[in-house]
């Protein structure tokens, strides 16, 4: 693993993501595991004006070892790779229309993306609510171990979404799926939706693996 490109990478994807409006101001925070701990990006941080040098590394046991002060969302960043040993990436935004799902009563916490698109089946699978806390509580990691590593997604209720990947590449795209699943959620509220059958979800997983 290259870890400068890595960091050039978290840089220019992080950016990617402000310039089209998925992050604003400092909300947000995206870390990516390597071989001796996890990348991280700083608190308080614009996505869109990373330095890849001021990134924060944390090593295997979470403690802060090189760039600026890690994000607080760190526990819930570090439960996902404790509960899903195939995590390479983890992606918290507050991106408009998942917000959105997060804070409306009648989501389902047990299915907040219900399976209406094939692509939010095969890139991100499963969406399932965690309950309120605040941003940073290291309760949020609790909460995540407790799913025992069943969503590569969650909404963190009225907060915004998190979501992981293999590596930074598909937990962004994942990412992105989400929030354009969860705009047309929003733009269909109340419209007669169809689904995807169970045999058309069960055809994606087999065809392109499952989440
Ligand atoms: O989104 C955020 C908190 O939930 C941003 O926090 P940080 O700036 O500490 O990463
Ligand atoms: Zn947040």
């Amino acid at each position: 693993m290259d870890e400068s490109k890595l960091r050039d990478d978290i840089v220019r994807l992080s950016r990617s993501l402000y310039d089209r409006g998925f992050s604003v101001g400092s909300a947000g925070n995206i870390s990516a595991a390597v071989d001796d701990g996890l990348l991280i990006t700083p608190t308080n941080s614009c996505l869109g004006f990373l330095d890849p040098d001021k990134i924060s590394k944390l090593d295997r046991n979470g403690n802060h070892v090189s760039g600026a002060p890690p994000s607080k969302e760190i526990f819930l960043h570090r439960a996902f790779y404790e509960t899903r040993p195939q995590t390479g990436a983890v992606v918290h935004l507050h991106s408009t229309f998942a917000t959105a799902l997060s804070c409306l009563s009648d989501t389902d916490p047990q299915d907040c993306i219900p399976p209406i698109t094939p692509y939010v089946v095969m890139r991100v699978g499963t969406v399932k609510m965690v309950p309120y806390v605040r941003p940073g509580d290291p309760k949020a990691g609790d909460l995540i171990r407790g799913l025992k590593g069943s969503c590569a997604a969650v909404l963190l209720a009225n907060h915004g979404p998190v979501v992981t990947g293999r590596d930074i590449f598909s937990a962004i795209y994942a990412a992105e799926e989400l929030e354009e699943t969860a705009k047309l959620l929003v733009i269909l509220r109340r419209a007669p939706t169809r689904r995807l059958a169970p045999d058309q979800i069960q055809e994606l997983k087999t065809a392109f693996g499952s989440h």
